[in-house]
């Protein structure tokens, strides 16, 4: 479908508004960021989830892409008033999730939401099944998302769409909402909540990512009863990529999620373990899924002796892994259903690609890539808390 503004403004279809690039980048940062969502198999990764997981320095690449879809929405809207950024989020639906016929300000408490934004960043057919789009009436009737396409709507009655349930595989956008209620805007919040993580993390501070409270990660497909049934979304997440986990650490009772998350981890695949501790779980998903996003680009120093780091797992440390999966993973043909990886992550042979050596350039690589944001985020900030809004200041020394 190209370009298509659709029947008395009221909505917009734009094709290939955010580039491939763009889309994987916000992929990897769900991949390792999100937590459970709003409603059954449904997962997010909000931007005040990222302060507050020490990981502010992910906000950075929604700058740009935040400013277009701003550009166009009140370009095509012709909009004569402010309009205000009320909630960015990454959202992402697996096997079972749909929503029926609605309007996006159906709730008293959604009532300052007056247009929709939502950015495809993946493709139906190829990364999921189901979960179309429709509008109730008026056209375009059905939207088959692809990969960097872009809906625009009002919020209100005039655009009541639904989407069909997921049969399989993970529906990933990006989802914004925009008021004209100055006192919704979410750039104030996020100003708030940056100034106070920015001040314990200084230039020379760290960007290893900090867990939240660990139920927020903790996937049941009833959500209301819990545990029993459910799974760990990190270490599932980890599981479908092939990799195990172990922790080497003793602990008081190894059935404590809450304490598994923030102790240090190690990668294994297969019979091998990667010499190499990560702080923590999430720290290990974030270089496992920058490695996915980045794969064979890598450069690989041929010379680096991966050998002395990769050693063969010993009996004990078997058991200890498949007692911990057996506390975070229960079901895993459960697990692995839902997070069941599809073409896009594989490789022409149907594998996903893989090596030690690949793997350490990622770690190197990882560290690189984070680092940089964080050093935008801390030259941009000032600016922003200056202006009380997030937005691309234009320095001599860009990003990348
Ligand atoms: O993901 C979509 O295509 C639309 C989602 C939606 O309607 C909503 O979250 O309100
Ligand atoms: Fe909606």
């Amino acid at each position: 479908m190209s370009e298509v503004d659709f029947e008395e403004e009221r909505r917009l279809f734009i094709p290939n508004l955010l580039s491939l690039e763009e889309c994987k980048e916000l992929e990897f940062i769900h991949k390792c960021s999100s937590t459970v969502g709003y409603r059954p198999n449904v997962f997010s990764t909000t931007l005040s989830h990222l302060i507050a997981t020490n990981s502010s320095h992910f906000i950075f690449p929604f700058i740009p892409i935040r400013e277009r879809l701003k550009d166009r929405l009140e370009d095509f809207f012709n909009c004569q008033f402010q309009l205000f950024i009320e909630f960015t989020g990454l959202i992402s639906w697996s096997r079972g999730a749909s929503i029926g016929w609605h309007s996006d300000d159906n709730r008293p408490y959604l009532k300052q939401r007056h247009f929709s934004v939502v950015c495809y960043l993946n493709t139906y057919g190829k990364d999921f099944n189901g979960g179309l789009f429709h509008f109730k009436d008026g056209e375009p009737a059905t939207i088959m998302p692809a990969v960097g396409d872009v809906v625009m709507y009002t919020a209100d009655n005039r655009n009541i769409h639904s989407v069909d349930e997921i049969t399989d595989g993970e529906r990933l956008t990006l989802a914004l909402w925009f008021s004209r209620d100055g006192s919704h805007d979410e750039d104030t919040k996020l100003v708030s909540l940056l100034s106070q993580h920015l001040l314990h993390n200084n230039m020379a501070g760290s960007c290893l990512p900090l867990p939240a409270s660990s139920n927020m990660y903790w996937f049941s497909q009833d959500q209301a009863s819990n545990d029993q049934f459910g799974f760990n979304i990190c270490w599932a997440r980890l599981h479908v990529l092939g990799y195990n986990i172990y922790i080497s650490q003793e602990s008081s009772g190894d059935s404590d999620v809450s304490e598994l998350m923030v102790k240090p981890v190690q990668l294994v695949r297969g019979s091998e373990l990667l010499d190499l501790e990560f702080v923590n779980i999430l720290h290990a998903l974030q270089v496992v899924q920058f490695y996915s996003w980045k794969g064979s680009a890598l450069q690989t120093n041929m010379s680096s002796n991966i050998d002395s780091k990769v050693v063969k797992l010993l009996g004990a440390q078997r058991e200890k892994i498949s007692a911990l999966n057996s506390v975070l993973l229960n079901d895993v043909e459960f697990a692995s259903r839902v997070f069941c990886e599809r073409s896009s992550n594989l490789e022409e042979n149907g594998s996903i690609y893989f090596n030690w050596t690949g793997m350490v350039a990622a770690i190197a690589a990882w560290e690189d890539y984070v680092l940089k944001l964080n050093k935008q985020i801390h030259l941009q900030f000032p600016h922003w808390k200056m202006h009380k809004s997030l937005y691309n200041v234009q320095l001599s020394e860009q990003y990348p």
